[in-house]
């Protein structure tokens, strides 16, 4: 916009057509887009996901397909091991590649805020490998982005959950911060993953507790195929998110409300590994603040918040309304940006969707339709996908 005060990627105003029209009567913009009969939405924000790594695993689908779990494939190897090996071969150009590849599927189906993990390096100069990677997507790429620091997502070939927790909290966080500290890398978040036979609680704590020292915020993997008590953690040492939570205890659940620590539920994996799934009408009744996310990663392979609102409506019983509101303002709490994102209001920053439907419950309904629907995806006021 130009000709009166321009609020540089925020919005300016919400209101009926004709008094926006009035009030802006004198100014000049460079696109204006008629939605008549459209629906507009904020950006949807997806919530945890692991979009940097290299290596397909489409051969493990078969084996799940076949009755193996995700551990039985991790113990022999598989699972993330397998992309940690891939990853380590990769150059950091070719992460990169794919990884603006990725950002564009998920632009394409209307997400514009990401939170992106590390956590297939595990090894110090890997996971830095990674992390210079998310940090350039950060720089150049249109999409806004969460960074999220994952080096104990599995225990490296070799060490012991104990002996990788002190690497972590005496080698990795040390140089973060310093790279912090210089302006060379901005992260975001710390995340482990709590599990059995991965990293127990004690070590869960520990490696939390020190990235929260340094000023990181909790967002970490729990109670997904084992009760480990990580949503009871989580509300300890002030999280702003625990994620998946199938296995989650009711004094879990309890604990979370009270710390206003956010549930990030992933549908995708609950429904690609059979899991059971959370109890996300549980968590809503007793005030839990339940995000989304797309948990896009080389086992649950899926760019689409809105396939993602969809099974959560129809596997953990959200409505339609909740299942926005987690994809779009509780994933933003998720991220600590609720102040400025997940929401269309005046100050904020300009994130949102056209969708060509008269009713914005089509972008949930339609199964798979949003490349139809999705007619623009606007970031910071500027569009970024047109139809
Ligand atoms: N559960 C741990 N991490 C990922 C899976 C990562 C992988 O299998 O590569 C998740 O959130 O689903
Ligand atoms: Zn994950």
């Amino acid at each position: 916009m130009r000709g009166r005060r321009c609020c540089d990627g925020f919005i300016e105003a919400i209101g009926p057509a004709d008094v926006i029209q009035k009030q802006f009567s004198e100014a000049t913009f460079e696109e204006r887009i008629d939605c008549s009969g459209k629906c507009i939405l904020p950006g949807l924000v997806d919530a945890h996901t692991h979009p940097v790594w290299a290596g397909e695993r489409v051969h493990e689908f078969v084996m799940k397909l076949a009755g193996a779990t995700y551990m039985d494939i991790h113990q022999a190897g598989g699972g993330i091991n397998f992309t940690v090996e891939r990853t380590r071969q990769a150059s950091e150009e070719e992460l990169f590649r794919s990884l603006q590849q990725r950002l564009q599927c998920m632009l394409r189906a209307g997400t514009t805020l990401v939170e992106c993990k590390s956590g297939y390096g595990l090894a110090l100069k890997e996971e830095l490998k990674m992390l210079r990677v998310i940090e350039r997507a950060r720089r150049e790429l249109p999409v806004g982005i969460s960074a999220t620091y994952c080096g104990a997502h599995a225990v490296p070939r070799g060490k012991t959950a104990l002996e990788a927790a002190d690497d972590i909290i005496s080698n990795h966080l040390p140089k973060l911060k310093e790279l912090g500290r210089n302006g060379e890398m901005h992260i975001d978040n710390i995340d482990v993953f709590c599990e059995e036979g991965v990293f127990d609680l004690d070590s869960t704590r520990r490696i939390l507790q020190s990235g929260k020292e340094m000023g990181l915020q909790i967002n970490f993997h729990g109670d997904e195929l084992h009760p480990m008590r990580a949503a009871e953690l989580g509300a300890e040492l002030g999280a702003r998110a625990v994620s998946h939570l199938e296995e989650v205890s009711d004094a879990g659940i309890t604990a979370m409300a009270a710390a206003g620590c956010c549930a990030v539920l992933l549908p995708t994996t609950a429904y690609m590994l059979r899991l059971k799934q959370p109890r996300a009408r549980k968590m809503l009744d007793e005030g839990v603040i339940v995000a989304l996310g797309s948990d896009f990663n080389p086992n649950a392979y899926c760019f689409s918040m809105p396939m993602v609102m969809h099974l959560a409506c129809v596997n953990m019983r959200m409505s339609m309304p909740e299942a926005l509101a987690a994809a779009t303002i509780n994933a933003a709490y998720a991220l600590g940006k609720s102040h400025t994102h997940g929401s269309l209001e005046v100050g904020k920053q300009g994130d949102f969707i056209v969708i060509n439907a008269s009713r914005w419950e089509h972008l949930i309904y339609q199964f798979g339709g949003h490349h139809e629907l999705i007619e623009y995806v606007i970031v910071k006021g500027k569009v970024i996908y047109k139809k």
